[in-house]
């Protein structure tokens, strides 16, 4: 008989990651406006989710996944993004950086710091690479700092250092965020003087600890799309620094070797 659809052949199922990420909100939107009735989407980690990926990959099984760039598993697999004709996944998407009300007039240093940074998806490709090549995320961090001090000093340029203040970032544990926050982390703790503690929590909790001033910052605010919800939640609880990387990007992922162009044909 005919080959099985791509849908049978991965039992229906679209390999997501944390319930809270707005790529998961974005996914369950394509599901319903692409009429994916049989389709479920599977919650999960990004861990697990590259897991998953690496396992089907090696035994060339099909697989669907929830996907962003920037992310190392673009330069270690062969992946394709499915067409999104309706643009469920948004177009060019943003990193923002977002503090606390009052950082600015607290930690005037950090929060210069924090709002200068931005860097391109390329430069945190060589965090996210020495990571899976082994490094400790702190030592990846230490190590690119350290061979791009002309990158550095441009963000730390004339500011004044302080003598111990505790700063508080919250992150996501998405492989580029957990890049990013390593890399301010070591900055603001090694160039600035702070005694950063970096809390690793859901997204929904990321937003609520910056708007409620538990927290003081986080670099993982993906905007305008896949956190719309977060924003018009807490805009006015929240400073958005602006972008700290542009032109990234969501949406459904799947090996180069499988024969599906667009999210369309997950329908057949
Ligand atoms: C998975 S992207 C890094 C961010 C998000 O989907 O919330």
């Amino acid at each position: 008989g005919s080959a099985d659809s791509f849908g049978k052949q991965v039992n229906y199922e679209i390999i997501g990651i944390d319930p809270g990420a707005g790529i998961m909100k974005a996914t369950n939107k394509a599901i319903e406006e692409y009429g994916l009735s049989d389709w479920k989407l599977i919650e999960g980690s990004g861990a697990a989710m590259t897991a998953t990926l690496a396992k089907d990959i090696k035994a060339k099984k099909p697989i669907v996944i929830t996907g962003w760039t920037p992310h190392w598993m673009f330069s270690k697999y062969d992946l394709k993004y499915l067409d999104d004709p309706k643009k469920v996944y948004g177009e060019a998407e943003e990193i923002h950086t977002i503090a606390r009300k009052g950082l600015e007039q607290d930690e005037p240093t950090a929060y210069a710091f924090l709002d200068r940074f931005e860097w391109s998806s390329d430069e945190m490709g060589e965090i996210m690479t020495a990571i899976q090549d082994g490094k400790k995320p702190e030592e990846a961090a230490k190590a690119w700092a350290d061979s791009h001090a002309d990158r550095v000093n441009e963000w730390i340029k004339d500011l004044k250092p302080v003598n111990g203040n505790p700063l508080k970032l919250s992150y996501v544990a998405w492989d580029s965020e957990i890049a990013s926050t390593n890399l301010l982390q070591y900055i603001l703790q090694e160039k600035l003087g702070y005694k950063v503690t970096a809390l690793q929590v859901e997204a929904g909790p990321m937003w609520t600890g910056v708007a409620n001033g538990d927290v003081d910052a986080s670099a993982a605010a993906w905007l305008p799309l896949t956190h719309a919800d977060y924003l018009a939640k807490f805009k006015d609880q929240i400073d958005d620094l602006g972008a700290n990387m542009t032109g990234v990007k969501t949406g459904l992922v799947v090996p180069s070797y499988v024969d599906v162009k667009s999210i369309e044909d997950l329908k057949k």
